[in-house]
Formats: structure tokens, sequence, C-alpha cells
């Protein structure tokens, strides 16, 4: 085999968290070399002996195509790298990682928007490797479920439709299945959005404000992220498609999301640094983000609002559920 044809058969996954750690097993599913990239050497040289990431996925054997390894170096050994460490890091990691990459295609795995600048991210990655092909992977997909083979179909999004369909060919495997469409903007705004908006649903559980209302809310929240995203020029099939409805009705409905977790949490009255319990709630982080976004291009989004202003401290549950269930009434569409 030549070294190019090596390098596109072989797949970087940089971050070896949950989702690192699944996308390595579903990669290598699809018949893929697999290079697991962690920053923690002791942890890499943990996994690649056990075969077991202990800390994150304890008790899901790793695949045998699956290479662990902290040498930045070998991420260089592939023609597609996937990004997977949380959205706050993806600007100081692919800072770290340019000077390896080459003729690299990015594949961000990672939902959310970056505080401070409000950048989504293929804007993040754009600045960070202007000649990188950038695409966007997401939907629902919980990482215990991709990482024992269950079967789920996400969305990757590549601004080059041709190029989305060749990656969703690259990492599609038996039970892995993803669609391609060439929405960036959507399907990124509907995997950040829904991780703020889930948490709002489980504010509601953890409140005990019953199932309708838990229902009645995730409408409406989905109805807040078609308006956001229509203002930032995602397409509402691509907000109907996986990426976002699909991933917003299992991230709103399972105990199993960390960020629903981190809501019921603060429903039954944890503060908000008690109620993340030391796991990655990303909308936590994103909510102030695509409020500022909101905000400046006028879209309304009081869900959204009454999350970041819990998370900031700036309310409490009750006054923000007070504060929505006083808001006027309304047509529908609107
Ligand atoms: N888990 C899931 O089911 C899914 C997650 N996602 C998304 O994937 C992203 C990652 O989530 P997930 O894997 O679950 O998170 P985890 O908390 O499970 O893991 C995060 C990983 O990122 C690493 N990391 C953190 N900061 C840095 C850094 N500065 N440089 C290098 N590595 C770093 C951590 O390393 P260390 O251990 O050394 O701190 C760890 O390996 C999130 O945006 C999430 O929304 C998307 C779909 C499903
Ligand atoms: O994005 C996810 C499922 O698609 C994972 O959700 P949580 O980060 O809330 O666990």
């Amino acid at each position: 085999m030549s070294v190019e044809s090596g390098r596109a058969n072989r797949i970087a996954v940089v971050g070896g968290g949950s989702w690192g750690t699944a996308l390595a097993n579903a990669a290598a599913c699809a018949g893929r070399e697999v290079t697991l990239w962690l920053r923690d050497p002791v942890g890499a040289i943990h996994i690649q002996k056990t075969r077991d990431n202990t800390r994150y996925l304890p008790g899901i054997p790793l695949h045998d195509q699956v290479q662990v390894t902290s040498d930045e170096g070998r991420v260089s050994e592939a023609g597609t790298i996937l990004l997977v460490t949380p959205a706050q890091t993806v600007r100081e990691v692919l800072g770290q990682l340019s000077p390896h990459l080459r003729d690299t295609a990015l594949v961000l795995c990672a939902k959310g928007i970056e505080r401070g600048t409000d950048s989504f991210m293929s804007d993040v990655a754009a600045e960070a490797m202007p000649s990188s092909t950038v695409a966007v992977l997401s939907g629902p997909s919980f990482a215990t479920d991709v990482a024992r083979g269950l079967p789920t179909a996400v969305t990757l999004a590549c601004a080059n439709g041709a190029e989305a369909a060749r990656l969703a060919g690259l990492i599609s495997g038996p039970a892995f299945r993803l669609y391609h469409t060439d929405d960036v903007r959507g399907v990124e705004i509907g995997g950040a959005g829904k991780n703020v908006l889930a948490i709002a649903s489980g504010i509601v559980a953890g409140r005990g404000l019953g199932e309708s209302a838990r229902a009645a809310l995730i409408a409406r929240a989905f109805a807040e992220l078609m308006r956001f995203s229509k203002a930032y020029g995602g397409r509402a099939e691509t907000l109907m498609g996986l990426s976002g409805l699909g991933d917003l009705v299992l991230t709103a409905s399972s105990t199993q999301s960390r960020n629903f977790a981190f809501g019921d949490r603060l429903g039954r009255g944890a503060t908000p640094e008690k109620a993340a319990g030391g796991k990655l709630a990303e909308g936590a982080f994103t909510a102030a983000a695509l409020i500022d976004l909101a905000r400046a291009r006028d879209v309304e989004m009081p869900i959204a609002e009454a999350v970041a202003d819990v998370v900031s401290g700036v309310s409490d549950v009750d006054g923000v559920v007070a504060r929505l269930l006083a808001r006027p009434l309304k047509a529908e569409r609107d």
C-alpha cells in the first residue's frame, strides 16, 4: 500500500474522552485504521495496553484496529482527523496540532459555540486551519451506544457536497449511518443549540413540573432552534433532521444526557457548580454565546435565555419558570 493510500484509509481521532473513544471504535468498525490521540501519555499507554478507556468508557473494549498514542506527530499519518475535544478547547487544540497537519480533512465533532468570540466551531477551524477541508459531524449519538456498536444515524456536513458524501462514506459502518449535507451552519447550530435546550428540559424534570410541561417545552425549544437557525443561514430541513430534532429529542428526554442530567440537578436545587458533577455539560458553556448571537439578530429565545440566566446565577429556577409562564400569549407560528 502506498503512503498516500495508507493516509486515505487512516483516521486520527483527537481527544480520548467518551465520544472520541466511541468514534474511534465506530471508524474501526467501518474498516479504517485508527489512531486515537490523547494529551495524557500515561492514559494513552494504559488504554493501548488494556484496550479499555477506564476513565471515560469503562468496560467497553477498544477495537483491535485502534492504536492509542500521545505523540502529536502520529496525527499527520491520517488523511482525516476527527476533532473530539470540548468546544471551548477547539481553538487551542488546533493551534497545537496545525504544525503537524497537511492536506487534512478536519471533521469537527464538538457541539458548542466558543465563548468570548461567539464563534461557531466551523469558523474557529477555518481561522486556525485556513487550508483544510472543514466538516461537522452531529446527530443523536450517545457515546456508550455508539462504542457498543448499537445503531444510530447522524449527519456529516461540509460546504463541498461531494466531500461531505466522501467523508460520510469513509466513517459510516454497519451500525453507524452518516447522512450528508452541505449545510454546515444548520448542522452545527442543531448540535450546539440542543445542548442548551436540553438543560431546560432537565430543569423541568428535576423541578417536578410533569411530563406534559416537558413535551411542551421541547416543542417550544425546537421553535427557538428553528428561528435561530433561519437567522444564521441554516436550512429548516436540516434542523428538522438528525442534527436538530433528532438530537434534541434524544438529549432532552434522557437521563443518559449530561446536559439533561445537569438541568435535572439544577431543578432539584443544586447550584450550577455542584450540578455539573465533574462531567462535561456543553450547554452550560454555550448558553451565553447562543444568547449573544440571538440578540445580535433579534431572535427571541426565552427558553435559552432562562437557561443562561440560571447557569450564570442571574435568576433561580422558580424565577425563570414564572417568567416563562407569564409570557404573553401569541400565535403558534411566531
Ligand atoms: N459523549 C457523547 O455522547 C457525545 C459527545 N459529543 C461532543 O463531543 C465533545 C467531547 O465530548 P466528550 O468526549 O463526551 O467529553 P469527555 O469529557 O468525555 O472527554 C473530553 C476529552 O477531551 C480531552 N481534552 C479536554 N481539553 C483538552 C485539551 N485542551 N487538549 C486536548 N484534549 C483535551 C480530555 O482529556 P483529559 O482527560 O486529559 O482532560 C478528554 O479526553 C463535546 O463537544 C460533546 O458535546 C457529541 C456527541 C456525543
Ligand atoms: O450529544 C450527545 C448525544 O447526541 C450527548 O449529549 P450529552 O453531552 O448531553 O451527554
